[in-house]
């Protein structure tokens, strides 16, 4: 464990059988059908990299990136597209990949956001889920964790862009967010 991390909250071992798990829930909602995966930047690489490769129907990839952290615990409130698609969504069936829902205000933008552009269907699935800081009604199709009200990191998770490299989730030391 890092120094700066004050207790591990999902070991290694944890956050991979429920990826698995979440893997399979996916491969047996959609069997045959393709699947657009699409990774919401940059929190969810770690967990699209591992799901993917757990998801046994026909698929492509792309990623919008989108922020509204920065370097703080709380969301500015303001979601900016910082990447839009590469491809049209037209008729296809939409998997959002995201590594956490908190205030909900990211995915509640994102979905409305996809949904007037014609897709077939549009799903969610986050790793993580922290269902006491909602802002906006929103849920997961398919949920990993839910987790307390604690700012968490690792495993694609930062703060002001570190710790993502983590393979395991921790709460960090006070002291380090105040640096
Ligand atoms: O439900 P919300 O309160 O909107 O929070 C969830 C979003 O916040 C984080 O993204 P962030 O804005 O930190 O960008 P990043 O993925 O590049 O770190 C996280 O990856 C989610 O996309
Ligand atoms: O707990 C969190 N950790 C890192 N990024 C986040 N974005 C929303 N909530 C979190
Ligand atoms: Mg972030």
């Amino acid at each position: 464990m890092i120094a700066e991390a004050e207790r591990i909250l999902l070991s290694e071992e944890e956050i991979q059988a429920k990826v698995k798990e979440l893997g399979a829930e996916i491969s047996s909602y959609y069997g045959d059908k393709p699947i657009l995966a699409l990774g919401i930047l940059k929190g969810a690489i770690v967990f699209m990299s591992d799901l993917i490769r757990q998801i046994t129907c026909p698929l492509e990839i792309d990623f919008m990136a989108v922020s509204s952290y920065g370097s703080s615990t709380e969301s500015s409130g303001v979601v900016r597209i910082l990447k839009d698609l590469d491809c049209s969504i037209e008729g296809k069936n939409v998997l959002i990949i995201e590594d956490i829902i908190d205030s909900g205000l990211t995915l509640n933008y994102l979905v409305e956001n996809l949904k007037s552009r014609g897709p077939a269907s549009v799903k969610i699935v986050t790793l993580l889920n922290k269902p006491s800081r909602r802002k906006v009604n929103i849920q997961a199709d398919f949920n990993g964790f839910t987790i307390p009200d604690e700012f968490v990191v690792g495993y694609g998770l930062d703060f002001a862009e570190r710790y993502r490299n983590l393979p395991y989730i921790c709460v960090l030391k006070p002291e380090a967010y105040q640096k």
